[in-house]
């Protein structure tokens, strides 16, 4: 069965209300012919609001970088899943790297993000990756083992459907330097292995592993034509609608 494809824009801490809505007036004609894969666009807190007015009735759809697994409370400058349901928000990046490098995030915090937004009906992009040391010392597949174990412990298998894995090798990460095919093939199987093996083949078979780290237009092509690449997620590149749009229209392989 296909997978169908995801290609989703990470924003990060970039984009006014001005410039959020300058991109997406010029990015959503850009893209609406493309019918056969979903488009994410992730802006940072203050412009999701803005986001999803504009981008309702499209083919676009917004998702959120971060959250906070509780639904209220004590919990300064964070954000809840309720509040990004009630904005129409319907996913939220969950472990991003540099959540868990810049900020701390530990894999207990992530599982418990993973485990709300579900519960809450947001569909997570659980975010995984080696860091160059992991990499260098071979340690890869048993991070991304790792990762995957604690963020899905306890998570019955149909809950999955809902969820999409994103492979980010710290590495490559606004460093210009992506991976190469056979490594990102390599890990992306060894994730899809995993799934097999914690869950059953028919949920390894449909779970969607995106690649991200320095996706470009010059780039897609070739990562998506991988037998268990099943989209991207695009810092830097998705920023502009020019670069952007040309990395959603990426043309599959075959
Ligand atoms: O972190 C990323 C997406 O979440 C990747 O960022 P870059 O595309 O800028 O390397």
């Amino acid at each position: 069965m296909a997978r169908r494809p995801v290609v989703a824009a990470n924003w990060k801490m970039h984009k006014s209300l001005g410039e959020t809505r300058d991109f997406l007036r010029a990015f959503l004609p850009m893209v609406a012919g493309a019918r056969d894969r979903e488009i994410l666009v992730a802006p940072p807190f203050t412009a999701l609001a803005l986001a999803a007015e504009l981008v309702r009735g499209s083919n676009v759809a917004i998702a959120a970088q971060n959250m906070h697994p509780e639904e209220k409370g004590a919990f300064t400058g964070e954000v809840s899943p309720i509040m990004l349901s009630d904005l129409g928000v319907r996913w939220v990046i969950v472990g991003h790297s540099e959540r868990r490098h810049v900020f701390g995030e530990g894999d207990d915090f992530v599982a418990a993000k993973v485990r709300s937004a579900l519960d809450h009906g947001l569909r997570p992009i659980l975010c995984i990756g080696e860091t160059l040391e992991e990499r260098d010392a071979g340690a890869t597949l048993s991070v991304l083992e790792r990762q995957l174990a604690a963020a899905l412990a306890g998570i019955p298998g149909p809950d999955l459907a809902g969820l999409v894995v994103a492979y980010e090798p710290v590495w490559a990460i606004g460093t210009g330097r992506t991976a190469t095919t056979a490594q990102v093939q390599e890990a992306h199987r060894s994730v899809r292995e995993w799934f097999a093996g914690a869950f059953d083949s028919s949920i390894a078979g449909e779970i969607r592993i995106l690649y991200g780290g320095s996706v470009k237009p010059g780039n897609v092509d070739a990562l998506m034509a991988l037998d268990d690449v099943d989209g991207v997620l695009v810092g830097g590149a998705s920023l502009e609608a020019d670069s952007f749009s040309r990395i959603v229209n990426f043309r599959p392989a075959g």
